[in-house]
């Protein structure tokens, strides 16, 4: 079953298409949302929700219409909105513990959801102090817990790395990628950065001025590039103009031969090579896409 399903799905603002005819599905997964800022992402996310009615078209979350059931779909979904608006005054866990009351816990299962929860999103002793003391890297982690408290079957996240360094960005993809897999939650994340949900969502929806540019999934975007990338120890030049030689088309990237493949003896032609030049190989592999560089062609 489709988690997410649009029909025709269409928002206008006054001056602006938020969103332009946008159909798509979505199957269980993790599933990146990307578009550049204005593309019509949290547009989207907010219609799935019932926040907002979209101008004209349908949209379904795990099976429910969003115009009709839009308070089923808020049981079953979690949502970490872009910007925050924590409490400063209070700590995560009297904030995680409201909001698992607020979702019908009694007192006890809510103390217990919250202690587990902020332990999942990496809050620790932390979450005793208050969240007017806490890092970005802490906020979002909270922003992630309250949308996690109520045990959804899926989650959005809108721009969960928004403002943290490189390394807070690593953790928070992590816990991204272990969320869909070790809690079997299936996740819409958006972000900017194409790059960034390559590394962490099994299928791409890819937006742009509202409109729907791709909905792929990220293996389909990777598959195998008819390159051939080759490392070996050392004298990689020599090796390069003995392949050149044999007319296979050579050329370098960084620490790499890229060798453009001319059937199945180009394998063997470039294990012969290093071997009778008496080098070192490294590695030699089919090189994959990226998605990047999908998009730059
Ligand atoms: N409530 C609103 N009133 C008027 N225009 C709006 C409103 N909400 C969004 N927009 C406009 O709709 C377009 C899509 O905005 P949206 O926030 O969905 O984009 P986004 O892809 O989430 O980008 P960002 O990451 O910058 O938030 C933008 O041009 C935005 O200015």
């Amino acid at each position: 079953m489709s988690i997410i399903a649009t029909r025709g799905l269409s928002m206008r603002f006054p001056g602006v298409l938020a969103l332009d005819q946008l159909t798509v599905d979505v199957e269980p997964g993790v599933v990146g949302l990307v578009g550049a800022n204005g593309a019509g992402k949290s547009t989207l996310i907010k219609i799935l929700l019932g926040l907002l009615e979209p101008t004209s078209g349908q949209a379904q979350v795990l099976g429910l219409d969003t115009a009709r059931e839009s308070m089923k779909i808020r049981e079953l979904v979690g949502y970490m909105p872009e910007h925050d608006c924590l409490p400063p005054d209070v700590s995560a866990t009297e904030f995680i513990v409201h909001v698992a009351r607020i979702s019908g816990l009694p007192a006890t299962a809510a103390r217990e959801r919250a202690a587990d929860t902020l332990r999942h999103v990496g809050l620790y002793e932390e979450r005793y102090r208050p969240i007017g003391g806490y890092s970005t890297g802490m906020r979002q982690r909270v922003k992630l817990a309250q949308a996690l408290v109520h045990d959804p079957k899926l989650v959005f996240l809108d721009e969960p790395t928004n403002g943290l360094d490189p390394a807070g960005r690593d953790e928070m993809l992590a816990l991204v990628r272990r969320i869909g897999g070790q809690f079997g939650i299936s996740v819409l994340v958006t972000s900017h950065l194409l790059g960034e949900l390559e590394r962490v969502a099994d299928h791409l929806v890819i937006i742009d001025g509202g409109r729907l540019l791709r909905s792929q999934a990220v293996s389909a975007f990777t598959q195998a590039s008819g390159v051939l990338a080759v490392e070996v120890e050392e004298e990689m030049d020599r090796l390069g103009e003995h392949l050149a030689r044999t007319g296979l088309h050579v050329r370098p990237d960084g620490r790499l031969l890229l060798v453009d493949i001319a059937g199945e003896t180009t394998y063997d032609v470039v294990r012969d090579s290093v071997a009778d030049l008496g080098l070192a190989l490294v590695r030699m592999e089919n090189r994959r896409h990226r998605i990047e560089e999908v998009f730059s062609t």
